[in-house]
């Protein structure tokens, strides 16, 4: 009798998220509930030892942003850590996809991330919507596309405090957030309106809103990472982005997109919005996983599925893809 051959992906990817690199002792974060690994978080790179042994290898790995620490920034040590990540990566095969998070805004200026090896959209390409948000999107397969975007574009991080964009958004913060100190969340609702999150302009809700819109042309699938989560579901809702809704409503009125992938809350989290199928997905930070655990995936995606295999804190899951009516007029 003759095996059939394995049933083989169309591609693999990696993804790991907030690793926050600082060479510096142990800590805790701000409420003192979670332990905080600095120094040992990029040892937790051994995911690339794990993605390297992978069966089919990835194509590209998916680094969900907060890549290093903030503590880094008063410690002058930011170009130092950054270079001490990096090398880890470099040290791997498939091309690293970055996302901004708010430490990468804690360490540098938005102009100096443009310059920066953390700019990972294709090689002299203009700046994204609206010509100031990182957002960009590639294909790894045909039939699929991959949308990085920006949780920071409306932020008062990362924006010189004599711009505009920067009396924009701590205008929209203050109307939201009456506290002096803006990182303490306002009172039960609008959680998520403190310092340390941020929102899509205009620009580039009307940006993603053409690339789905030319993704469902094509009948592509499309993955869709961020810093910032946008599904109350699928994170603590201090996390997400001011404007989720918005994000979610852009979302919603396509089909192409499978799976929305964030981090940002090191707790992870996960949710199926049942009205489009669209599997969110938040990625456990590396931060907080102790020195023998860990917290990456490899996803390996089929014609109907992806399959997050998860290491450590990470859980296996099935993301099956949504069935729309032109899935079944095809078969
Ligand atoms: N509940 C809170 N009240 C006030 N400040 C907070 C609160 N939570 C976080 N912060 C502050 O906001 C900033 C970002 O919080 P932090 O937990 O460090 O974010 P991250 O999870 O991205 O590392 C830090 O300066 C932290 O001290």
């Amino acid at each position: 009798m003759v095996d059939s051959p394995p049933h083989s992906p169309l591609f693999t990817f990696g993804v790991i998220a907030d690793i926050q690199y600082a060479d510096i002792d142990d800590g805790y974060n701000y409420l003192r509930t979670h332990r905080r690994y600095y120094r040992s978080s990029v040892q937790l790179l051994e995911a690339l030892d794990g993605w390297s042994r992978a069966a089919v290898k990835p194509g590209f790995i998916l680094q969900l942003g907060d890549l290093i620490d903030g503590f880094n920034k008063p410690l002058a040590a930011s170009d130092r850590a950054l270079e001490t990540v990096l090398r880890e990566f470099g040290s791997g095969s498939a091309e690293v996809h970055h996302v901004w998070g708010n430490h990468e805004l804690y360490n540098f200026s938005r102009d100096r991330l443009w310059g920066s090896q953390l700019n990972s959209a294709p090689r002299g390409s203009p700046r994204g919507p609206g010509g100031r948000a990182y957002a960009y999107h590639f294909s790894p397969h045909p039939g699929f596309t991959v949308v990085v975007v920006d949780a920071y574009d409306v932020a008062v991080l990362g924006r010189e405090e004599s711009g505009h964009e920067y009396r924009e958004a701590l205008g929209l913060l203050r109307r939201h957030n009456k506290n002096e100190d803006l990182n303490t969340p306002p009172g039960t609702k609008a959680l998520l309106f403190v310092m340390f999150n941020g929102a899509f302009s205009k620009n580039q809700l009307g940006w993603l809103d053409s690339v789905l819109t030319s993704a469902d042309e094509k009948r592509e699938k499309v993955i869709i990472a961020c810093h910032l989560p946008v599904h109350p579901k699928a994170a603590d809702p201090i996390c997400l982005v001011w404007n989720f809704d918005d994000v979610l409503a852009v979302i919603r009125s396509h089909n192409s997109v499978v799976c929305f992938m964030a981090g940002h809350d090191h707790d992870g989290g996960y949710y199926l919005d049942e009205d489009t199928g669209v599997h969110h997905v938040t990625v456990e930070g590396v931060i907080e996983t102790p020195p023998d655990s860990n917290a990456f995936a490899i996803v390996s995606v089929y014609e109907d599925r992806m399959e997050l295999k998860g290491s450590g804190r990470v859980a296996d899951r099935v993301l099956v893809f949504p069935q729309h009516d032109h899935d079944t007029e095809k078969r």
